[in-house]
């Protein structure tokens, strides 16, 4: 029997500097690199074999997976990026320091920005920089498919396509499958295989680089039939 395993990226320099982060591409910090290599050290020590990983095109997430793979001696395992795991798009938050902007805005605006299902940030202009469609990385996306600015709502919606046609179908067929993505698609994610309502998704949390382990018969119901 196969199992996923939901990983959230090792601290990124925005993280520490308590920055909205969303689609902006940073880096890992050394706390980061270590979170990501004990990641790794975690699942080896499991006895875990990765059978294919997926994770998104932020580098923050392709390096943890990296070092994981690296630190299990795994690294010839298939990988495919999708721009679909990526953390959910701040809008025109991304940049400003969270701390900061509660002191303008509130608290509670800025929870609700962060935490609840369907409110989205402000959005950005498709002329500001921060605009996805400015990024080579996203030539091939149709204009709809590029967020000006999602609350998890829409994060699931453009997620949840990725889960049905490629992870779902290599759980089925009995893999172990490795998703190194981002706080608020892993949130994504689990809320549907744990069906967790909208009120209470509010209050999940997902820490940097701890792996999360399902086995595949305890998820069995949101596996695709082969
Ligand atoms: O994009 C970000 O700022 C973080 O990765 C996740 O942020 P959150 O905890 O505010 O949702």
């Amino acid at each position: 029997m196969g199992k996923l395993i939901l990983l959230r990226h090792g601290q990124s320099v925005w993280n520490r500097q308590n920055r909205f982060t969303g689609w902006t591409d940073v880096g890992l910090t050394e706390q980061g690199h270590q979170e990501a290599h004990q990641a790794g050290r975690t699942l080896l020590h499991d006895g875990v074999k990765i059978d294919i990983a997926f994770t998104s095109v932020l580098k923050r997430a392709i390096k943890t997976l990296w070092l994981v793979l690296e630190t299990m001696d795994q690294m010839w395992v298939p990988v495919e990026r999708s721009w679909r795991l990526n953390e959910r798009h701040y809008g025109a938050l991304q940049g400003l320091n969270k701390a900061e902007t509660a002191k303008r805005v509130g608290e509670t605006q800025v929870l609700k920005w962060r935490r609840s299902f369907d409110v989205r940030p402000p959005l950005l202009e498709t002329t500001d920089e921060r605009y996805p469609g400015l990024d080579r990385r996203y030539a091939l996306l149709s204009e709809s498919e590029l967020p000006r600015g999602e609350s998890l709502q829409d994060t699931i919606a453009r997620c949840l396509p990725h889960w049905e046609a490629t992870i779902s179908p290599a759980l089925a067929i009995g893999k172990t499958v490795l998703v190194v993505a981002h706080g608020n698609t892993i949130r994504a994610l689990r809320k549907h295989l744990d069906e967790i309502s909208d009120a209470d998704i509010v209050g999940m949390e997902i820490p940097t680089g701890s792996p999360i382990v399902y086995d595949t018969q305890s998820i069995r119901q949101k596996i695709a039939r082969v």
